[in-house]
């Protein structure tokens, strides 16, 4: 039997399913409160008790506190998803047919049960059933659940567009997610924050988001293709189906920057789940080398080569980017096992007898499992039982002294930092390293030296860390990967694209990371819904990838224009900005090539609603927002102007890829300014 046929009997149901959430609020609004004034009678007993309490009494009181206030807290976590649920309650619903029974299954961004009826009013887009939304039109349709195939037929497919509680409109049987309500949701204007995507995730994205088994998940998508989208619901929903091994705590995010890391930062918390941890690959280089190095970050590094060309610095990027130096540096430190021990090869004479070099170098060898300095306590402990056993007796502390200190000593270097220079020594490529004006590393040095320090030394690993999330992954070289992997044993979801890297020579591709996670599942999209057609199309003659399968959603071209000189450019800017003022577009990015333009621009044009995103901002703001391609990446636009679109400016290599990233970050519309000579990179 179906219920809820007509439009009209869904508008009653609508109207029925939100009575039930408002009564289910009004009951756990009564228990936060009620909570609340346990919990104050509780603290105001202890207050007053003190003095006759013990601690056993305290530590008793105290617990039970934690515990009210756990359960208060969960209570108004709850209020908050009931809140959410009753501005819009459900986005889709299927009739599932199993056997006889036909069941109606919404589907919301949280469950909602009814409690008298012990029947599940709302499932969450997450549960097992829910798939089906996603994976079936209608027919015969089945879904996983951890005791196994459920198979059935979908018998009707609704989508419903309900805000603030009213139902806007509702579609039947829609042949596929993607056609009207997507094309609805994709050209809304954005606001500050990336949305959640749960009524219109597709069926390409929902394998990856659901994929439970993948060890290693590299996703490589081009511009706009929703890996940041894809990878954050994949995370809401390994919270929700491993919800009893990991919490929100265990999950890591290593981010480009906290601009980005705030841009993110409200997605997983509109799916109900807390914010996720995130930390960026400078900081955890500070934190790997202890702070004991000065280093140039990966922003300067990219800025370097946008102001300069210099063919050395180039080389050098290049040159540590690739597989070969990772084999490079693992075969030298072969070399260093084999030949860096012992180079006197000397015994220890101690206590009166000889500890044979053989006896010390087996040893040696022996824990070649440990870090190289880990291994020289060992030693030391094997020496001292050779020598007791020999010499049947106590070793005075000065004999034990000399053996602590000999054993390091027959190693030939002393630090991570001296094993990393003899590596160019060994390789004949001294000129390959060098050190900044005031000693400060290069950001290429900053992860090969990492990587000996963890040969070397040891290196603390992350083992609280659950699932670790790399955004960018193609601005990594194949030693970071190497570093990671060593450091973060758990699952990984790993994405990005190779196109949109802002440092050209030291991109790494899906393929090349896969060398790093042979275990790893490669999966890669096409399909781009930020931009309109026609910027998709503009942005693939600046670096085309015939894959791309660009949205049939259509607007204005993008407009190229010709100033004769800086001054009417910037004056050209302004009135852009004024035109887009006068829209219902929300957001305009104005995207520089360099920090240094985006600060003078700035200057020229600041004003009420205006803001300068630097490397050092910590947050997103809507409006007008001056920044630089580097910045930009991850994030979207409304409206992009790209000011300084001149040959003498986007020349190089690595000014294509900014070009680049510029302009797919664009939804609605994209226009360059220039004057003299436009840059090659654009065709008109
Ligand atoms: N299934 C979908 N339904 C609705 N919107 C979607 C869907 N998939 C992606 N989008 C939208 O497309 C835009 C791009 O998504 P996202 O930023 O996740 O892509 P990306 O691949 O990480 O992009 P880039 O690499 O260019 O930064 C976002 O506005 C996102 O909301």
């Amino acid at each position: 039997m179906m219920i809820n046929s007509t439009e009209q009997e869904e508008r009653e149901y609508l109207e029925e399913i939100k009575e039930k959430l408002q009564l289910t609020l009004i009951r756990v609004d009564d228990t936060v409160k009620q909570f609340s004034a346990e919990l104050r009678q509780n603290k105001q007993y202890i207050y007053e008790n003190q003095s006759g309490m013990d601690e056993a009494d305290m530590v008793a009181a105290g617990q039970s506190i934690n515990r009210m206030a756990f359960t208060g807290e969960s209570a108004v976590a709850k209020k908050r998803k009931l809140y959410k649920l009753k501005d819009s309650p459900y986005f889709g619903r299927i009739d599932f047919i199993a056997g006889q029974e036909r069941s109606p299954i919404y589907i919301g961004i949280y469950s909602f049960a009814d409690d008298s009826q012990r029947a599940n009013l709302i499932y969450d887009w997450r549960a097992p059933i829910s798939s089906m939304f996603y994976d079936f039109e209608l027919g015969e349709a089945w879904y996983k659940t951890p005791s196994g195939t459920i198979q059935g037929e979908v018998a009707l497919k609704r989508q419903y567009k309900i805000r603030e509680g009213k139902m806007e409109f509702m579609i039947e049987n829609a042949v596929n997610i993607h056609d009207d309500i997507l094309q609805k949701e994709l050209s809304k204007s954005s606001d500050d924050k990336m949305k959640n995507i749960v009524a219109t995730i597709q069926r390409d994205q929902n394998a990856v988001i659901r994929n439970e088994t993948a060890q290693v998940m590299i996703i490589q998508g081009v511009a706009g293709s929703g890996k940041t989208s894809i990878a954050l619901h994949r995370i809401a929903f390994l919270l929700y189906r491993f919800r009893d091994t990991i919490a929100s705590k265990d999950i890591l995010i290593l981010s480009p920057n906290k601009v980005f890391a705030d841009y993110i930062s409200n997605v997983l918390p509109e799916l109900g789940e807390e914010h996720i941890p995130e930390m960026g690959m400078d900081e955890l280089a500070t934190e790997l080398l202890e702070d004991k190095y000065r280093f140039q970050s990966f922003f300067d590094q990219v800025s370097a080569l946008l102001e300069k060309h210099d063919a050395a610095f180039i080389e050098r990027i290049r040159f540590k980017s690739t597989f070969e130096f990772l084999g490079q540096l693992n075969r030298y430190l072969i070399h260093v096992e084999n030949n860096y021990f012992g180079a006197a090869e000397q015994e220890i004479r101690v206590a009166g007898i000889v500890v044979p070099w053989p006896f010390i170098i087996e040893r040696l060898r022996a824990y070649h499992r440990l870090p190289i300095f880990k291994r020289f306590p060992e030693v030391v402990k094997d020496v001292l039982n050779y020598v007791r056993s020999n010499t049947k007796r106590k070793l005075t502390g000065g004999e034990k002294a000399q053996i602590w200190e000999t054993i390091p000593r027959m190693f030939r270097l002393g630090s991570a930092f001296d094993l990393y220079k003899d590596f160019y020594k060994w390789m004949g490529q001294e000129h390959m390293f060098r050190q900044g004006p005031n000693g400060a590393l290069e950001y290429a040095d900053v992860f090969p030296l990492i990587y000996c320090k963890i040969r070397l030394e040891g290196a603390k690993t992350y083992d609280d860390v659950k699932h670790l999330l790399i955004d960018e992954m193609q601005d990594y070289t194949p030693i970071q990967y190497a570093v990671v992997s060593r450091l973060f044993q758990c699952k990984k979801t790993i994405l990005g694209d190779v196109s949109q890297t802002v440092n050209p020579y030291s991109a790494s591709s899906a393929e090349g990371i896969q060398q790093v996670f042979p275990q790893g599942d490669t999966v890669k999209l096409f399909r781009s819904y930020r931009s309109t057609y026609e910027i998709t199309a503009f942005a693939q003659h600046i670096s085309s990838n015939p894959n791309v399968v660009p949205m049939e959603r259509h607007g204005q071209a993008p407009e190229v224009l010709r100033y004769n000189t800086n001054q009417e450019e910037a004056q050209a800017i302004k009135d852009l900005i004024e035109r887009f003022r006068n829209s219902d577009r929300q957001s305009l990015g104005i995207i520089c090539k360099t920090l240094q333009q985006a600060e003078d621009l700035y200057q020229d044009i600041k004003g009420p609603g205006v803001h300068l995103l630097t490397p050092d901002s910590t947050s997103f703001s809507n409006g007008v927002v001056v920044t630089t391609a580097h910045l930009a990446k991850g994030l979207e636009f409304d409206e992009v102007i790209i000011p300084f679109a001149s040959s003498r400016n986007y020349h190089t290599d690595v000014d294509r890829s900014m070009l680049y990233i510029a302009c797919t970050r664009a939804m609605h519309l994209l226009t360059l300014t220039y004057s003299r000579d436009l840059t090659t990179f654009v065709r008109q």
